[in-house]
């Protein structure tokens, strides 16, 4: 009789036991760190606690794994429904919300409800709307989108097709989809879920457009959920990820809704027709804004994920031999697996300090905001939009990296990495494609440049733009400068300087040859790209660095932090080290001693690696991972997986007889 059984054993697996009892530091307190405090992990507990102890939250991931579309649908629409019910029982607050949210790590099927058409009430609406919609909004009284992209175009705003024609006999908008490519497409929730859409339209008023403004629209009766007339909606198909999600399509026929309907915090239009504005031009852009912060923070939390199924499998793991002496090794000791797998960790730690700070700055500026002071919006426009599309590429690119790294059981759903990067490659598209976003930053910043150079004073961050690149001189004098996580930071700051500034010149002696601005722009988008990229850069290593200097924590922990810190700059500098060098930001001697460094650093995170990714603290549930469970037993978690595949239901496959069978009798008659 096999001993070989799909059970799950009670006991960690060794090989992974063995990487935490050599762990350098006290993984509880970095996991503090990283959520905020005792109070806050422990709340984070409770929560993951009472949501877990539900079997329906284990099935669900089955759906997810084996489902149908319209079953995993289903099964996310009970998920969504659950938590929202959680939340009023339990008198959840925003942030407990958001918690769960996070311990949920998935798409929720309504989950624009949450993060978008809420958010875009609280900024778009007057005080009256807001006591009217949000107030049912927040009771799910009403369940609502932000219909904003459609069939042709989802980038340029100013381009939208979809009318809002102010009609002063009754007082009413007539939202029209006047053409094929005008209708609304990609709304998330929009196919089945919601009854309200917020929808974002050209205004017009007596023939003259006003530019984008939102319309709360009704879909769907509230008595049976049936399709308002002249409403058409539907989902817009199958993705490559986030298939829980009914993204989807709208076509509005002339339908009428009510003055008040649109949303008038920044601009009104009267009974009798007449539009006044308050505020910037682009204050309705202001839940994009939102979101693309929310997206740094996504990105850490893909990242960090990846990295923990992949540094936990690679540390139970073993093949081929390193000593021929020896048992094989755990992959973990391959030097090129470390090298595929630490910058996704060191990326990880980057990310959270970087997101967390961007964060800070948002509700920052955002309280300003709220008091009628615009004067960061533009700074916060452009970090965020640089930092959506750097964190977004760099964190979708590791996991991808990171999948490959667990070679062929990588490749499978119950790897969990798979799912993971085509759920968040549309974090690379969303709220503004990376591209596009990256160039509103470098439009910002070659303004910012031409003021530096007229001698204005800079702050924010682009203030280093006024800097005197004569006074530069590489601060890494030796190898043992390469540790200096301010010297790193300062060489990421010339090439960001250098880039720009190089970019600039290059635009300006294009348009003083007579060029037109947008030939001599065109002509230069590939390396305005890269300036913004390299600014970007610099601004997460600075985050990083500044983050780690101001922990209060032990020393181990500290420690730890600067190594990962320093680990992260060196291993960027080593890949774009054709940047670094073009910009004269270091010489063929740093490159040589910070690429040794990058190569020395892999051996001393090594034995903490594990303890770096546990610090974590995803619960398995959440990470839903065979290969990346906390207690390392990947391949019976991989058998065991195989037990709800519905192509093990039957010993013989129904396809047998239908196709097989018939096939195979054929054959065997034939003489051929
Ligand atoms: C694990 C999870 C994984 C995945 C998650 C996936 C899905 C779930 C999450 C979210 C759902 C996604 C929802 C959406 O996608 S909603 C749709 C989002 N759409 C966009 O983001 C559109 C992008 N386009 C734009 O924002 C604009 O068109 C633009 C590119 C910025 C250009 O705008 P335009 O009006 O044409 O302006 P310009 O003439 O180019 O610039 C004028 C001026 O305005 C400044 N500006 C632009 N935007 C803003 C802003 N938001 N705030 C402040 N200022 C802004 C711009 O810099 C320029 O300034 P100047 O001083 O240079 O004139
Ligand atoms: C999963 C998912 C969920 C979504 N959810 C929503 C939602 O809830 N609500 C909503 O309203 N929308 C939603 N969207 C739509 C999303 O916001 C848009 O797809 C996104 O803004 C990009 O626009 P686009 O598709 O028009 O890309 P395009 O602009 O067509 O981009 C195609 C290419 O053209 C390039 N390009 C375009 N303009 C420029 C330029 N000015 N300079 C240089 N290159 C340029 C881009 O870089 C890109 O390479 C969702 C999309 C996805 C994939």
């Amino acid at each position: 009789m096999s001993e070989i059984t799909s059970s799950i054993p009670l006991q960690i697996n060794p090989d992974l036991q063995e990487e935490r009892d050599k762990a350098s530091f006290n993984v509880t307190e970095l996991t503090h760190i990283i959520y905020g405090g005792i109070e806050k992990t422990k709340k984070r507990k409770r929560l993951e606690k009472l949501l877990f102890s539900d079997p329906f939250f284990q099935e669900y991931q089955n759906v997810r794994a084996f489902g149908s579309r319209s079953e995993y649908y289903a099964a996310s629409v009970k998920k969504s429904t659950k938590i929202f019910k959680l939340r009023r029982q339990h008198k959840w607050t925003d942030e407990e919300y958001e918690t769960v949210l996070d311990i949920c790590h998935d798409d929720l099927a309504l989950t624009l409800h949450h993060t978008m058409f809420i958010p875009a009430l609280e900024r778009l609406a007057t005080e009256d709307q807001k006591s009217k919609w949000l107030t049912l909004a927040k009771q799910y009284k009403i369940i609502g989108t932000y219909a904003q992209t459609e069939l042709g175009h989802g980038t340029y705003l100013q381009g939208l097709e979809t009318t809002a024609t102010y009609d002063p006999q009754t007082r009413e908008f007539v939202m029209n989809t006047p053409t094929l490519s005008a209708m609304k497409w990609w709304p998330g929730s929009l196919g089945k879920s919601s009854n309200h859409a917020l929808v974002l339209a050209t205004l017009i008023i007596s023939g003259k457009k006003y530019g984008m403004h939102p319309f709360l629209v009704q879909l769907r009766s509230m008595d049976d959920h049936k399709v308002l007339p002249g409403v058409r909606v539907g989902d817009i198909g199958a993705k490559m990820g986030g298939n829980s999600v009914d993204n989807g399509y709208l076509i509005l026929d002339n339908v009428r809704i009510p003055r008040n309907n649109m949303l008038m915090k920044n601009a009104q239009v009267s009974p009798d027709g007449k539009f006044v504005t308050r505020g910037p031009s682009k204050a309705n852009y202001a839940t994009m804004m939102l979101i693309r912060v929310q997206i740094c923070t996504m990105a850490y939390q893909v990242v960090s994920s990846g990295a923990t199924i992949g540094i936990r499998y690679s540390a139970v793991r073993r093949q081929s031999k390193l000593d021929p002496q020896d048992r094989e090794p755990k992959i973990l000791e391959y030097q090129t697996q470390q090298y595929k797998i630490f910058p996704g960790l060191a990326m990880s730690y980057a990310f959270l300090f970087a997101s967390r700070s961007l964060t800070r700055k948002y509700e920052e500026a955002f309280a300003e905001i709220q008091r009628g002071d615009f004067k960061s919006l533009p700074e916060l426009h452009c970090l965020s939009s640089g930092l959506k599309s750097f964190c977004s590429e760099h964190s979708v690119r590791q996991v991808e990296i990171i999948r490959q790294s667990c070679g062929g059981h990588g490749y499978l759903n119950a790897a969990g990495l798979g799912m993971l990067v085509n759920a968040a490659a549309p974090m690379i598209t969303v709220e503004g494609e990376n591209t596009v976003m990256y160039l509103q930053l470098a439009r910002y910043i070659l303004k910012r440049f031409a003021g530096a150079m007229s001698g204005q004073q800079l702050d924010g961050s682009t203030s280093y733009l006024s800097m005197d690149p004569a006074t530069y001189v590489c601060p890494v004098m030796s190898e043992t400068d390469c540790r200096n996580l301010t010297a790193l930071c300062d060489i990421y700051r010339y090439r960001s300087y250098m880039t720009v500034c190089r970019v600039a010149r290059q635009v300006q002696h294009d348009m003083e040859s007579d060029m037109p601005q947008h030939v001599a722009i065109n002509k230069n988008l590939v390396d305005l790209v890269r300036a913004a990229k390299a600014h970007s850069y610099y601004i997460v290593v600075k985050d990083f660095v500044e983050g780690v200097d101001a922990l209060v924590a032990s020393a181990p922990v500290i420690k730890v932090l600067r190594t990962l810190c320093c680990f992260y700059a060196a291993h960027g500098i080593a890949e774009y080290s054709g940047d670094f060098l073009e910009s004269e930001a270091v010489g063929l001697h740093q490159l040589k001693w910070i690429k040794n460094l990058q190569v020395s650093l892999l051996g001393e995170i090594r034995p903490d690696a594990v303890a770096l990714v546990d610090a974590f603290d995803y619960h398995d549930i959440t990470l839903s991972s065979a290969l990346g469970c906390y207690d390392g037993n990947a391949y019976e978690r991989l058998f065991k997986s195989t037990e709800n595949d519905p192509m093990n239901k039957e010993e013989v496959h129904p396809s047998y007889y239908q196709y097989l069978k018939p096939f195979m009798e054929e054959m065997n008659k034939s003489k051929l």
